[in-house]
């Protein structure tokens, strides 16, 4: 496992903003465009404060969700939400965003559009995960209802999800369409999510999705 320890939480989340936008700038560089897959979540908010004020070429990049709770834009709980209050800003404004929503009640409504919209940004450059305690990322939850075609090699690029732990539908890119990108990142804090790492380094990602990721992803932990 690649494993990156940081000394505190600014010096990680700025470290990352900068690896980030390095990886990003070497994509622009070599091609047209670029992609830049980002999560929801608590976690994120500080790298996304970092990054959009980077100078770059951010006309030449989209950014998109790893995945995205089935709630409207403005709710709280809105990962699309957040990705506007802090990513989609200042420099990086100029960004193409591509969504992972749409007002339709439940996400299998949307999902070919949704899915046919996301196919040009594939294989992703850079593409940064977090994870949850339960040993999800993205929307790969451990017992959720599509988890196993989620994780086939063929899965589609996008796929519904409902799980016991998620307050509300999911919507998410499957393992494959993550374990493709160009360079891939895992950020994590605390001792808790650090010790279900380790744990689920030994289990199936049946029980432990992450484990669908972990050795093609750099990890970065701090307490
Ligand atoms: O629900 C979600 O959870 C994970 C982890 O979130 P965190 O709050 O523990 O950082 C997140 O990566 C995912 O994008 C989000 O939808």
């Amino acid at each position: 496992m690649n494993f990156n320890e940081y000394p505190d939480r600014e010096m990680m989340m700025i470290d990352l903003a900068n690896i980030i936008a390095g990886e990003l700038g070497e994509s622009l560089r070599t091609g047209d465009r670029a992609s830049l897959c980002v999560p929801g979540g608590t976690t994120p908010g500080p790298i996304f404060d970092a990054l959009n004020e980077v100078a770059l070429d951010w006309d030449r990049v989209d950014v998109l969700l790893n995945d995205e709770r089935w709630v409207p834009e403005d709710h709280e709980r809105s990962n699309t939400r957040l990705l506007r209050q802090r990513l989609l800003i200042n420099k990086a404004a100029a960004a193409k965003y591509v969504p992972l929503y749409a007002p339709t009640e439940t996400p299998e409504e949307s999902m070919e559009a949704l899915a046919a919209g996301i196919e040009p940004s594939l294989p992703l450059s850079v593409c940064l995960l977090g994870m949850g305690a339960d040993m999800h990322t993205a929307s790969l939850f451990p017992g959720a209802d599509r988890l196993e075609e989620a994780l086939s090699p063929d899965a589609p690029i996008l796929l519904p999800m409902r799980a016991p732990g998620a307050p509300e539908p999911r919507i998410t890119l499957s393992a494959r369409v993550l374990k493709d990108s160009t360079n891939l990142h895992i950020v994590i804090t605390g001792a808790e999510k650090r010790e279900a790492l380790e744990k689920a380094r030994s289990l199936e990602p049946m029980d432990a999705p992450v484990a669908s990721v972990l050795d093609r992803a750099q990890i970065h932990w701090t307490e």
